[in-house]
């Protein structure tokens, strides 16, 4: 794991700097990430892994510029994303961040081509045709482009969804339990489809995951326990990481 930007030898598609979240429940504040600092290399597969509560999700939303921190910096390729007004910011996530829900979050009422490129048309960008085409075919979807979501399988949604965060060619593609409602088989075929996304496409993608089997697609896992980074392993089998999963926070 990189904590220090000028120690990845590459470029490095996301970087958090001392990044602290908490919450407000009722008068108390829960600390959700404290003092976090990353940088994860273009071109990579991250997962980030950690106990129910040790703040993955918060993590990915700060990361994803979906939420704020209380302090510290986010930065996206080149851009700070904290110092983005925040008027600013819900136009810079669509062109620049994909991201991947648990579930899915397709447009019931539109057909799979339409879900995938809605942001583009949220931009007011123009829809390259060949683009398209091979993203729907990486996907697997090829044939499948006018159905609803609610005519396709929980995978195929889930491909969908992939191909929409793919279609804006952005820094960087999130996905919180992007397999966490999905059959084993079809978590596979996801979890293919991401690796194949970062080894073909150079694309950087950072997944948080409960599942070590879905973990080991990644180049590099992040452990996170009580809102703080406790080490990575890198290329790391199933029962590495299932091991240090289990001693999680108490080293
Ligand atoms: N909206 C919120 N209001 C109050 N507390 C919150 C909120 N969201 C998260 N928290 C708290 O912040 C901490 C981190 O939560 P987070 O959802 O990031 O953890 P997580 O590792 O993703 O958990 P899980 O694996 O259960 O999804 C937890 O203590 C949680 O209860």
């Amino acid at each position: 794991m990189y904590t220090d930007a000028s120690e990845v030898p590459g470029p490095v598609a996301l970087r958090l700097e001392r990044v602290s979240k908490s919450y407000r429940t009722g008068n108390a504040r829960v600390p959700a990430l404290r003092e976090v600092s990353l940088s994860v290399p273009a071109g990579t597969f991250t997962a980030v892994m950690g106990p129910s509560g040790s703040g993955k999700s918060t993590l990915l939303q700060c990361a994803a510029g979906l939420d704020t921190p209380d302090s510290g910096r986010v930065l996206l390729g080149s851009t700070d994303m904290s110092r983005l007004r925040r008027r600013a910011l819900p136009a810079f996530r669509r062109d620049h961040v994909g991201f991947v829900f648990q579930s899915y979050n397709l447009l019931p009422q539109l057909s799979v081509v339409r879900n995938v490129t809605l942001p583009l048309l949220l931009g007011g960008r123009s829809v390259e045709r060949d683009w398209l085409k091979y993203v729907l075919e990486a996907v697997g979807l090829a044939g499948l482009d006018e159905r609803k979501p609610q005519e396709l399988s929980g995978g195929q949604q889930q491909r969908a969804a992939i191909a929409r965060a793919l279609i804006t060619r952005p820094e960087a593609v999130f996905a919180d339990e992007p397999t966490g409602a999905l059959d084993s088989a079809a978590a596979r075929q996801v979890l293919d489809l991401l690796r194949h996304t970062v080894t073909d496409l150079g694309q950087t993608v950072v997944m948080v995951t409960h599942d070590p089997a879905a973990a080991c697609s990644a180049d590099n896992v992040l452990f996170l326990a009580d809102g703080q980074l406790d080490g990575s392993m890198a290329n790391a089998s199933v029962r590495d990481i299932t091991e240090r999963v289990a001693y999680l926070g108490e080293r």
